[in-house]
């Protein structure tokens, strides 16, 4: 379980996250929305103990992410918006290496490694510098190294980013049998027919607030709209601007 209660984070003068609350539960899939630039990447960085915030509280599993961040570590898969990976080892000796920091016991990391590794068939590039792979195959490999620990909360920043449609299938899938083992799962995302079709519940951030929060249904109740993107430029005040830009850009092109 995830608790987040009146998160600040302030870049110098710069509030960018503004007094957040939320709650993620075990088995439950928590889509995080905004648009560019809201505080999205910022509080999941928190969340990870990756960034330290400004003020308020973050708890996952009942630890406080601030005083315990290694303990915090043990028991979350985080996977950042841009993968962060050694790119001179191979993708074999990366997932090695954090089954050994990990204490993964071999034959455990050896079945995890062989399933994932199927399931996003990077079999092929095990053994080539990860430096020198695709930016959509080194996500699949940031994704992996983020699971192999089999973490209790998973915390992902738009890692659907660059992955083919078949992968972007499993990764939905694997987020779906996460959510029944009793995971709790936070993730951002601009793809809102994904949020649409697996989050439980979606939290909308605007300007470093969270501007709206619910399932589906009580969305669409507070926006009076059907669809997430509609509700999405409802709330964020962005429907009505819209019919403007596109009639100027008309004008000039
Ligand atoms: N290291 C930093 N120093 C100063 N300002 C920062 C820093 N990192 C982020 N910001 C600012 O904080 C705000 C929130 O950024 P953040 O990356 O959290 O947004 P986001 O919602 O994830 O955006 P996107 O959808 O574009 O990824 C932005 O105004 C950004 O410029």
């Amino acid at each position: 379980m995830i608790v987040v209660e009146n998160l600040v984070k302030k870049y110098f003068e710069k509030v960018v996250v503004d007094g957040i609350s939320f709650k993620v539960e075990n088995g439950e899939i928590y889509g995080f929305l905004g648009p560019n630039g809201s505080g999205k990447s910022t509080t999941l960085k928190i969340l990870a103990g990756v960034l330290k915030p400004t003020a308020g509280r973050v708890e996952i599993e009942g630890i406080d992410v601030v005083s315990n961040p290694v303990e915090v570590k043990k028991i979350i898969g985080y996977v950042p918006e841009t993968p962060t990976l050694y790119e001179s080892l191979t993708p074999a000796e990366l997932f090695s290496f954090i089954g050994g920091i990990r204490g993964i016991d071999e034959k455990i990391l050896k079945e995890r490694v062989n399933r994932f590794v199927e399931a996003f068939e990077i079999g092929k590039y095990m053994n080539q510098f990860i430096g020198t792979l695709s930016f959509g195959t080194k996500q699949k490999i940031s994704l992996i190294a983020s699971f192999l620990h089999d973490p209790k909360v998973i915390i992902m920043d738009e890692s659907m980013n660059g992955l083919d449609p078949k992968s972007a299938r499993i990764l939905r899938e694997l987020l779906i049998k996460f959510r029944d083992d009793g995971k709790s799962i936070i993730f951002s995302t601009h793809v809102l027919p994904l949020a649409e079709m697996i989050c439980d519940r979606i939290g909308l951030i605007y300007e470093g607030k969270l501007i709206a929060e619910g399932t589906m249904d009580e969305l669409r109740e507070k926006a009076q709209e059907e669809n997430l993107e509609d509700i999405f430029l409802k709330l964020t005040k962005s429907k009505n601007e819209m019919a403007n830009i596109i009639q100027a850009l008309q004008e000039v092109l």
